[in-house]
């Protein structure tokens, strides 16, 4: 059976432009005028864009003694409901655990998801069996490779193992990616301020700032240049760190940063707020900030020197952060979002001027899909992609909360904002998951989107950095190994 999608108007990362879309077997099979199918999708008023890809989720997450609340299956409900079609969720392996063996778990999770999915791989621990089960890692279809620069004790891992796995990467046409805090710093910095009878989870924020991020953002960047890889900044969230990557960029070093919607939105100010709940509910790694780094946010997201918007979607109930009264450190970090990531983008980002339309389609999907190597099958409206679709309605509104929300958590971050933008239909690979608003996605509709390595900018780094390798100079007369 053919759908068409018609009345609408095609809004890409370049281009916008009326035409209608032909789907047949869940893929883009004709962009034109008057097409005709089986079934008719009305847009009319609405655009038509490539479905969200979030390139940061945290669904069932062993973390700080506990699971992220929502799983693949309530969390890639709220991803559809509000308009993405992709997750790209962190396989963590145990430290002393096979690789191999985390995929497995990962993949046992994902089977109830409703929208398609891949995965990275976590670089907890190093040696051999590491080393060798990377090239594994990549021939089932997972080509970029994340490195906790934090959470010492747990995750993180130091700068040989991260140099290491960098050189790695760069050998297989992988791409690293690294959550940028310096641990060591955090560490101390979160003792003494225990010490001093600082417990509340404004303390979380003291003790991780901008300097931390700015540090090991640098301190990664310079050490993926050695190793000859490119580099993935996740959840960028201060000028320091975006400093470090505009100035990376400026001198052609391949790198991405990722501001998250809520550090683009929220600021420090809700760790003040008299309600523990309220505050712990959004402690998360790095912080929310002030104004001057959102404003820095949005710059590089107008400019191209930040390149993706995600969420870090990580969601604790607020049982889950109780854990955490009387001592900050004890509070589960992370916060939700996948919902509302594209209607509040929109909000605050379209609405206001601050990126155009092609930008949001870009920060949301299209630059993400190239950085994953996953485009043009992720991340287009070009025939033979994939048909992960959002006819977007930009004057539908509603107000967050918590009640309506398809996340399995009893709050939101974004409770009381207004948006206006929001997906009228959302389709998954040809499947319509939300039909003029309401939700009806399938549980295990999802499939895994593999990715190969050796993408298009690996392969014209690592040619860049053989031709620049340190060579011997040849002197006559003078043999090059001794006598
Ligand atoms: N971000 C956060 O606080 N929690 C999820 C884990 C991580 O990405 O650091
Ligand atoms: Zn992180
Ligand atoms: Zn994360």
């Amino acid at each position: 059976m053919r759908k068409v999608i018609k009345n609408g108007t095609i809004v890409t990362a370049d281009l916008t432009y009326k035409a209608d879309v032909l789907i047949e077997e869940g893929k883009i099979c004709a962009i034109g005028p008057d097409l005709s199918g089986d079934e008719v999708i009305d847009a009319a008023g609405c655009y038509i864009m490539p479905g969200g890809i979030d390139p940061h989720t945290h669904l069932e997450m062993p973390f700080m003694g506990t699971y992220s609340s929502d799983d693949f299956a309530s969390g890639t409900k709220a991803a559809l409901a509000g308009g993405t079609t992709m997750v790209v969720d962190f396989a963590l392996p145990n430290p002393g655990q096979s690789l191999l063996d985390a995929l497995k778990v990962w993949d046992n999770k994902s089977a109830q998801a409703a929208c398609d999915y891949s995965f990275h791989m976590a670089i907890t621990w190093w040696d051999e069996q590491v080393f060798d089960e990377m090239k594994a890692v990549t021939e089932r279809g997972i080509n970029t490779f994340k490195h906790f620069m934090a959470y010492k004790g747990s995750l993180m891992v130091n700068d040989d193992e991260m140099f290491s796995s960098f050189k790695r990467c760069a050998e297989l046409g992988a791409t690293p990616l690294v959550h940028a805090e310096n641990g060591d710093l955090v560490a101390e910095m979160s003792a003494k301020l225990l010490a001093e009878g600082n417990t509340g989870p404004e303390a979380h924020a003291y003790s991780r700032p901008a300097q931390v991020e700015g540090e090991a953002t640098n301190r990664a960047i310079m050490i993926a240049d050695m190793a000859g890889a490119p580099l993935y900044v996740v959840h960028t969230s201060c000028e320091e760190s975006h400093e470090a990557i505009r100035r990376a960029k400026m001198n052609g070093k391949r790198v991405w940063g990722e501001p998250l919607i809520q550090h683009l939105v929220l600021d420090e100010s809700e760790y003040a707020h008299p309600d523990w709940d309220h505050a712990a509910r959004r402690v998360m790694s790095p912080p929310f900030r002030d104004k001057k780094h959102q404003d820095s946010l949005w710059a590089g997201l107008a400019s191209g020197t930040l390149s993706c918007v995600a969420t870090d979607h990580c969601a604790f109930t607020t049982e889950q952060k109780r854990y955490g009264i009387g001592d900050f450190t004890k509070i589960p970090n992370g916060t939700g979002g996948l919902e509302d990531r594209l209607p509040v983008l929109w909000s605050k980002g379209v609405n206001t001027g601050r990126i155009t339309m092609n930008e949001f389609v870009a920060v949301t999907s299209t630059n993400i899909a190239k950085v994953l190597n996953c485009y043009p099958q992720k991340g287009a409206v070009l025939v033979g992609a994939d048909a992960d679709l959002v006819v977007w309605d930009p004057e539908a509104t509603k107000t967050i909360a918590a009640d309506t929300q398809v996340s399995a958590i009893d709050y939101n971050v974004f409770e009381g904002i207004e948006v206006k933008g929001l997906p009228k239909y959302v389709l998954t690979r040809g499947f319509v998951a939300v039909d003029q608003g309401r939700l009806q996605a399938q549980e295990g509709h999802g499939q895994f989107v593999a990715r190969d390595p050796n993408g298009t900018v690996n392969t014209a780094l690592s040619k860049w950095k053989d031709l620049t390798a340190p060579r011997p100079v040849v002197r006559s007369g003078i043999p090059a190994s001794g006598v």
